[in-house]
């Protein structure tokens, strides 16, 4: 699978996207049920259709390592960089740094306070995070609203696409980082603007498994 934003730039995975070609292929070869080895930059993912027609994927270990994710932030502990703070616009955030393959900044709280959604103005905020000097192969930034340690809201502002309604590996790395930050369970509810998905941090072999759903949403030809 190779995926390309709208900016053109190519990113290493995409969760929503894995989602959808894994239906995709599904509906073409009338294979419903089955499971996929699926190659991508950020190596091999395995999607599956579940019978209730959702499709699961094990989005494979989490990279923690601040610069192998990458970002110039000091680590806090082991390598790892969880609610280090960082100044954007004039606001203190926490951020914790997840390569999901692809790199993304969680945030929970501004100012020592938890983030609230409708507070957020994501397309004054996101470009200066995506293009923030600690984040030198630019980042998707996640801000979270903890509702319950298994239930959030998010939204999202991805590196070379903006505002987005989901980001399947964004809500990986929030219940990630919501982990390491004490703040979530290893199960949680990602309410995203485009609607839920369920993730799970594996504790046997520390892979990280999203589910949720992919509809056909139109058909066409593209004439290049
Ligand atoms: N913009 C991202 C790639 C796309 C992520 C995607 N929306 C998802 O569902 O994971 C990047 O440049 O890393």
């Amino acid at each position: 699978m190779r995926v390309i934003n709208s900016d053109g730039s190519e990113p290493e995975m995409c969760g929503n996207g894995i989602r959808c070609l894994a239906k995709f292929y599904a509906m073409l070869t009338g294979n419903g049920g089955s499971r996929y080895k699926v190659h991508t930059l950020a190596g091999l993912m395995e999607p599956e259709i579940l019978p209730d027609g959702q499709v699961r994927v094990d989005m494979g270990v989490p990279v923690l390592d601040g610069p192998s994710v990458p970002v110039t932030l000091s680590p806090t502990s082991d390598g790892m960089v969880v609610a280090q703070e960082l100044e954007v616009a004039g606001s203190e955030w926490t951020v914790t740094a997840v390569s999901m393959g692809n790199p993304h900044a969680v945030v929970f709280s501004r100012d020592g306070k938890p983030i609230k959604i409708d507070d957020i103005d994501l397309p004054s905020l996101g470009p200066s995070f995506e293009n923030h000097q600690e984040f030198p192969a630019r980042i998707n930034t996640e801000f979270v609203e903890v509702y319950n340690p298994n239930h959030v809201r998010m939204c999202v502002w991805e590196r070379g696409a903006g505002m987005t309604m989901a980001c399947g590996t964004g809500a990986c790395a929030i219940v990630v980082a919501g982990v390491l930050e004490g703040k979530l369970e290893r199960r949680c509810r990602v309410d995203l603007p485009g609607g839920p998905l369920d993730i799970e941090w594996s504790t046997e072999d520390s892979h990280v498994f999203m589910t949720g759903p992919a509809e056909l949403s139109f058909a066409g030809t593209v004439n290049p």
